[in-house]
C-alpha cells in the first residue's frame, strides 16, 4: 500500500505549506503543516477556545461516529519559533494521501499561542518526527506515519517542495521522475526525534565543495536554512547590499541583487539550491529589501535544513533503514 498528498505553498514566501487531512466518520478535511521536525498530530478543535478558533477549520470529535476519547491523557508542545499548543486526546481515522490509519492519536487542543491563533490557513502539524519526541502524557503516542509504516509498501515516505508550485509528500514508495540526480543516502539519526543527518561540506555559487561537516535537522516545518555565522557569513560576503536588520532579526539585501547559489554534500552529492530560492521576501508588501532564506543557527544551537534548502531536493524519509536520502531538483 502508499500514499501520495499534494502540498501547496501557505503564502508567496512559501512560508509553510498546506496538506489536506481527513478525519473521522464522515471524513472531516483539515489543511496541517507536516512537520519533519516534530513528532505529534494536533488539530484547532471543538475544544479550542472560539476566540481562538475563529477563522480555522475545526475538528469537532463528538461529530465523529469513530472517534474516541484517550482518557487520561494530555499533551503540551513548545516549537523553535516560540509558538506552542496543548490540550487533550482523542483517537480517530486518520487519511493522508489515501491512505487511512484506523487509530491514530488525534491531538487536540484546548490552547494555542497566537502565532497559530494568527496563521488562520493551518489547522494544526502533523508531527513526521521520530516517536520518541511525542510529547503525550502518560503514555507517548505514535505518529500517523509510524502506525503507518508497516502496512506501506516501504517504510519510507519522500517530501517534493516546490516554490510557488504544488508538491507532494508520497508515503511508501519513490517516485524518482520527481528528481533530477541520483539519490544520495546517509545516516539518519532520529535520538532526538528529530531527521538528524551530516553534510559533508558546502560551497558559494558553484566554487568547489569544502570539507566542513554541518550536523543539523531535515525539518519541512522550518521555513529557512539555519546554518552556523561562519558559513552565513562566507555567503552573505558575496551579496553587496547584504546587512542585519535588527527589526527583521536576519539578513537583508536589494531584492534587485542577483544571489549567488549555495550548495551542500549530502550522501555523496551535492544539493545546490539557487540564489532566487534564497530570495524570499520583501521585508514588507512592496518593499525592494529582501529577507534571505538562508540565516543563522548561531543562537538555537541547531542547524536546520528548513523549507529554503528540501525545496531543491526530493528528500527521502527512509525510516526502515534509518537513513535520509537527498536527490538534485
Ligand atoms: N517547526 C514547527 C512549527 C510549525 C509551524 C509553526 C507556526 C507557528 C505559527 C504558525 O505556524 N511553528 C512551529
Amino acid at each position: 500500500q502508499t500514499g501520495s498528498a499534494n502540498t501547496n505553498p501557505s503564502d508567496s514566501a512559501d512560508d509553510e505549506y498546506i496538506t489536506s487531512v481527513s478525519i473521522g466518520t464522515p471524513a472531516q478535511v483539515l489543511p496541517l503543516d507536516f512537520d519533519t521536525g516534530s513528532s505529534d498530530l494536533w488539530v484547532f478543535s471543538s475544544e479550542t477556545p472560539k476566540s481562538s478558533a475563529s477563522g480555522h477549520v475545526t475538528y469537532s470529535p463528538s461529530k465523529s461516529s469513530t472517534a474516541k476519547k484517550l482518557s487520561g491523557s494530555t499533551w503540551s508542545i513548545e516549537y523553535g519559533d516560540k509558538s506552542s499548543s496543548s490540550g487533550d486526546v482523542y483517537t480517530d481515522v486518520v487519511t493522508i494521501g489515501g491512505f487511512s490509519v484506523k487509530t491514530q492519536a488525534v491531538e487536540s487542543a484546548t490552547k494555542v499561542s497566537t502565532q497559530f491563533v494568527q496563521d488562520t490557513v493551518i489547522s494544526g502539524l502533523v508531527g513526521l518526527g521520530f516517536d520518541i519526541g511525542n510529547q503525550v502524557s502518560p503514555r507517548p503516542q505514535k505518529t500517523w506515519f509510524s502506525n503507518a509504516a508497516s502496512s506501506l509498501a516501504e517504510p519510507l515516505f519522500t517530501a517534493d517542495l516546490r516554490h510557488q508550485e504544488t508538491g507532494s509528500y508520497n508515503f511508501g514508495f519513490i517516485d524518482t521522475s520527481l528528481a533530477k540526480g541520483t539519490i544520495g543516502y546517509t545516516p539518519a539519526d532520529g535520538s532526538e526525534g528529530y531527521w538528524g543527518f551530516t553534510a559533508t561540506g558546502y560551497s558559494v555559487g558553484g566554487a568547489k565543495l569544502n570539507r566542513n561537516s554541518i550536523t543539523g535537522i531535515a525539518d519541512t516545518g522550518t521555513t529557512l536554512l539555519l546554518l552556523p555565522d561562519n558559513i552565513v557569513d562566507a555567503y552573505y560576503n558575496n551579496v553587496e547590499s547584504a546587512q542585519y536588520d535588527d527589526s527583521q532579526e536576519g539578513v537583508v539585501f536589494d531584492c534587485d541583487e542577483d544571489l549567488p547559489s549555495f550548495s551542500f554534500g549530502v550522501g555523496g552529492q551535492t544539493i545546490t539550491i539557487s540564489g532566487d530560492l534564497l530570495n524570499l521576501t520583501p521585508i514588507e508588501e512592496g518593499s525592494s529589501t529582501c529577507f534571505g532564506g538562508l540565516q543563522s543557527s548561531s543562537d538555537i544551537g541547531i542547524n536546520i535544513f528548513g523549507d529554503v534548502a528540501l525545496k531543491a531536493a526530493l528528500v527521502v524519509f527512509d525510516l526502515g533503514n534509518e537513513r535520509l536520502g537527498w536527490a538534485q531538483k
